[in-house]
């Protein structure tokens, strides 16, 4: 009883010698041949080399609790104690603490083992101080018995080898517990048991202990009812010990198994060594040498099996040596591969780093650089800035005195705004009473503008109806375009003005020489459209609904564009149409547009003029027949009665009509131009017209002419056929001009039966018919010659006062009044001839010492000087045509000749227009020749057919009917050719 409370103690002493202490009387008490010094003498150095190997610790252990140690060959003696004593829950200590140090950990540990374990090594099995633990003497005997019963269990008893009392020690607190304070504490410690490991390594027996224990426990106090926890620590505490029970009990079938072996095996031995003692009785010696000998056997047996335990562990460590190596062989591969790419990184990174390192001092350079610069830059911006602020301090200084000056210059100002503001509104008023003034005269200024243009307006009217009243045959120019092939570089038309005008310029002379002047009615570009051409014409046109005869003709060298203006191009479209086409569709129009106040009949008739030869172009049997020319005037004013009249009822029978005539129109080739008519087209619209309110009729007639070309003979070098076809075209046209210059002259005979064509044209060209040329002109300068002379002529034709155009109209009086009226108009006209020549004759007489000239020759041939005249060459003159052409000559045109003659009765005053008749003439010449202006004054000879001054017509006026005959005669020589 002391000596355990000692021991318990020193276990809990702080002091480390004394535990020592106790620790080596207890190894000693156990082991009384070890070989340790007493108690108080024995170190910690003494007792570690006891310790040392491990033995002594083993066969403690194996003493203590037998099945704790492990076989492991695997570790040495002192790895297998500790490895036990970590499986049985006791503190254990490292294998450095063994070897050096103090042995404090040692100390305790076997301290731990001598607490738990330490009656067995013991004499007293029945450890005392375990007991001693208990209360009160009851419990402590509840305690034993339960241990007794447990002891004595046939589960335990069947354990081979197993310590029945150490099994309970593990369990002596819980079971204390429970004795003590268990209504406390028991639930809690039951819980940390099943939360611990403790059952683990418990030994059975404990468990088997404490769940007797328990139980009884709980039958006692419970009566039966067990908590669940405690059900639950049960329930793994019974699956605990069965599982080890079924391990124990494989384990102990095995070395059951083994024992018999062994016995059989020793029972042999026996058996031999019995008949080998049997032959060797009393050789007790022997025996004893012999059990020496199995002893010996023994150890030696065990020696081999330590050895051959240490073979395995040797070549257990070889192999793991083997592997280790291969491991270590492996890492150091490794080692090198992963040193070799991080000498090659490091490679990178260094050559990196310098690429880097040279850049970053280059942009440490640039950078020293730009600071350097800006630096520079700093210190000049700021000198400049310096500069500047003076500068604008100066300017300051500059604009403070240029602002108060200008305030000084405000105020000022403000003082003489004030002042001009008066004077302003004084202007004002002044202003707007001259601005009245002057709206009042403005006033009289557009009144008399106004009166102005009304007075132009007058003039205009007035000029256009004395050029009516004269009856000038008007004259249009119309040039043609180069054609494809001809040199439109260079034109024989220098300039085309807006009033009539045209300067034609001579390709051999340069400057003002070569140019030539013309003016006409009209002159037309090259660029001027048909349908303008047209409607320049058309008033003149559509005065054939009203009764007038009309005459419109184209006249030109061959290719100068006659067929074109009278009717268009081959195949022309509407807007291409000419004037035959146009002029009919007006007519038919018109007539149509008036049919509620005026019934129109339209006929048409062609025909044309070959060789001297009349053709109908409208006929049924083509154009071989040839037709006669009425000469008297029909009733229905028919010149070629037997040509076909085909009346026109609609717009497409115009078209049907002219192309029919254009179909049928003689064409034949020349050198000049191989599309040129040899014949004059003549297309004649017969109107009549029956006004329905009054009953009255009137018939008007428009003859549309194109004639033949008028190039010379020679030029277009022909012969044979061609060439008498030239002189027929020729012989007409210069046929056309005696006629002409005959009304103009206002001769008694116009020779109107010179050719067939005038023979056609007579009502429309003498007495009161409108007429109109067009004068067409090549511009090509090659055709110079020709285009002078047309122009010639046409300048002489412009100058032709035919006599004031009058109506057809018949009415129930109508007819007596005009009757009348003509004979009024031409006794007036012989009484101003009579009186003209009475002047004459007294000049004549005052001048008879003047002598006879041959100017009037140079008159008359002038006046003859057409193209086709000039020619011919031979010339046919006035007079000669007369005569030569008697049985042509119709019965009007000789009544109204005669008529004229017989008014002009008087042979003398009948001679003077005769050129060759006498020296009267000659006379009358001399005074022209006398009162012609000078060679300078050319000019002025020219007609002046479009001269609108009215104070011009006054003075004409007064000429025509004051004027002496000089002056009247000089007059018509100014137009005349
Ligand atoms: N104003 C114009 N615009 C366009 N072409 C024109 C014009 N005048 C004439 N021409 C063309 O010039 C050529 C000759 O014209 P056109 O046949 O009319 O001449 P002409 O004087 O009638 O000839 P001829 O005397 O031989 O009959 C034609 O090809 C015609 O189309």
């Amino acid at each position: 009883m002391s000596s355990s409370n000692n021991a318990a103690a020193a276990a809990a002493s702080p002091d480390p010698s004394r535990r020592r202490e106790d620790v080596v009387g207890w190894l000693l008490a156990l082991f009384p041949d070890l070989p340790l010094p007493p108690p108080p003498e024995a170190t910690d150095e003494d007792l570690r080399a006891a310790l040392a190997t491990g033995r002594l610790l083993c066969a403690l252990l194996r003493r203590l609790c037998p099945g704790a140690l492990l076989d492991d060959a695997s570790t040495d003696n002192v790895g297998r104690f500790r490895a036990a004593v970590e499986r049985m829950g006791v503190a254990k200590f490292s294998a450095s603490d063994l070897e050096r140090g103090q042995m404090t950990a040692v100390v305790n540990c076997i301290l731990a083992l001598k607490d738990r374990f330490g009656s067995r090594g013991g004499d007293d099995h029945r450890n005392p101080g375990f007991l001693t633990r208990c209360d009160s003497e009851g419990g402590r005997k509840r305690v034993e018995s339960k241990l007794q019963r447990m002891l004595t269990s046939p589960i335990m008893s069947g354990i081979p080898g197993v310590d029945k009392l150490t099994i309970a020690t593990d369990f002596v607190m819980v079971f204390q517990l429970k004795q003590g304070g268990y209504a406390d504490q028991l639930g809690g410690k039951y819980s940390d048991l099943l939360k611990s490991t403790s059952l683990d390594n418990a030994p059975t027996q404990s468990l088997l202990g404490v769940f007797n224990s328990i139980l009884d426990e709980s039958i006692e106090r419970k009566n039966g009812q067990i908590p669940y926890r405690i059900a639950c620590l049960l329930r793994k505490v019974i699956l605990e010990i069965e599982r080890r029970i079924s391990t124990q009990a494989g384990h102990i079938r095995n070395q059951n198994n083994l024992i018999k072996a062994r016995e059989e095996k020793y029972q042999s031995r026996i058996r031999v060594l019995e008949v080998l003692a049997g032959g060797v009785s009393g050789q007790t010696h022997e025996k004893e040498g012999m059990i020496n000998l199995k002893t010996v056997k023994a150890e030696e047996t065990q020696r081999i099996e330590d050895e051959e335990s240490k073979k395995e562990d040797v070549a257990r460590l070889l192999t793991d040596k083997e592997n280790n190596d291969s491991i270590i062989s492996e890492l150091k591969k490794e080692l090198e591969e992963t040193k070799r790419l991080h000498e090659a990184h490091s490679q990178q990174l260094e050559t990196k780093a310098a690429q880097v390192s040279k850049e970053l001092e280059q942009r440490i350079e640039e950078v020293k650089l730009m600071l350097d610069d800006s630096t520079k830059r700093r210190i000049e911006l700021e000198e400049l800035s310096e500069t500047r602020i003076q500068f604008w301090k100066k300017k300051e200084v500059v604009i403070d005195q240029f602002v108060s000056l200008q305030v000084q210059n405000v105020q000022d100002l403000k003082l003489s705004s004030v002042s001009v503001r008066h004077e302003i509104l004084n202007c004002q008023n002044k202003w707007s009473e001259e601005l009245a003034g002057l709206g009042k005269s403005l006033k009289v200024v557009t009144n008399t503008a106004e009166k102005y243009h009304g007075a132009l307006a007058e003039n205009r009217k007035l000029f256009n109806e004395i050029q009516e009243l004269k009856g000038n045959i008007r004259v249009y120019c119309r040039i043609r375009p180069f054609r494809p092939g001809e040199d439109d570089k260079s034109s024989s038309v220098e300039y085309i003005g807006d009033n009539g005008e045209l300067v034609l310029s001579n390709p051999t002379k340069q400057g003002k020489e070569g140019g030539k002047n013309f003016t006409f009615n009209k002159v037309f570009g090259p660029i001027t459209t048909q349908d303008a051409v047209f409607k320049d014409i058309q008033p003149l046109i559509r005065s054939v609904l009203d009764g007038y005869n009309v005459c419109i003709f184209a006249y030109g060298q061959t290719g100068s564009g006659k067929t074109y203006t009278m009717m268009g191009p081959e195949k022309a479209t509407e807007k291409e149409w000419g004037v035959n086409y146009r002029a009919l569709n007006d007519l038919f129009n018109i007539s149509h547009d008036r049919r509620d106040t005026i019934t129109y009949e339209l006929g048409v008739q062609m025909i044309e003029i070959y060789n001297e030869q009349i053709r109908d172009l409208l006929g049924s049997g083509g154009v071989q027949k040839k037709l006669g020319i009425q000469n008297t005037i029909q009733p229905n004013g028919l010149a070629v009665p037997d040509a076909t009249m085909c009346p026109v009822t609609s717009t497409s029978h115009v078209i049907e009509l002219m192309q029919t005539g254009h179909d049928n129109r003689a064409m034949s080739a020349t050198a000049l131009n191989e599309r040129s008519s040899r014949s004059h087209s003549v297309v004649t619209i017969h109107v009549r017209g029956q006004d329905l309110k009054t009953g009255n009729t009137l018939r008007g007639a428009l003859h549309l002419v194109d004639l033949a070309g008028s190039e010379r003979v020679d030029r277009s070098a022909v012969t044979g056929d061609r060439l008498k076809e030239a002189q027929h075209i020729n012989k007409s046209l210069a046929a056309l001009g005696d006629v002409i210059f005959s009304l103009s002259q206002k001769n008694a005979h116009v020779p109107y039966r010179n050719s067939k064509l005038t023979q056609v044209l007579q009502t429309s060209l003498g007495g009161h018919a409108k007429t109109l040329m067009f004068v067409q002109v090549n511009p090509d300068v090659s055709s110079y010659t020709e285009t002078l002379s047309t122009l010639k002529f046409a300048e002489r034709v412009s100058g032709v006062e035919l006599g004031v155009a009058r109506s057809n109209k018949e009415g129930k009086e109508g007819k007596d009044v005009k009757e009348l009226m003509d004979q009024l108009s031409l006794l007036k006209d012989t009484i101003s001839k009579k009186d003209e020549e009475i002047d004459r004759l007294q000049l004549l007489n005052s001048s008879t010492r003047l002598k006879p000239t041959r100017q009037a020759d140079s008159v008359l041939k002038h006046s003859s000087s057409s193209p086709g005249i000039t020619s011919l060459g031979k010339g046919t003159s006035v007079g000669s045509g007369a005569a030569s052409d008697l049985d042509n000559f119709s019965d009007t045109s000789d009544r109204q000749s005669e008529a004229g003659s017989m008014l002009s009765v008087d042979p003398e005053i009948s001679g003077l227009a005769d050129v060759d008749s006498d020296g009267r003439t000659r006379a009358v010449n001399r005074v022209q020749k006398l009162t012609l202006p000078k060679a300078g004054q050319s000019s002025s000879l020219r007609p002046k057919p479009r001269d609108p001054a009215p104070a011009a017509t006054g003075v004409r006026k007064s000429s025509t009917s004051q004027a002496t005959p000089l002056a009247r005669n000089n007059s018509t020589l100014k137009r005349g050719p």
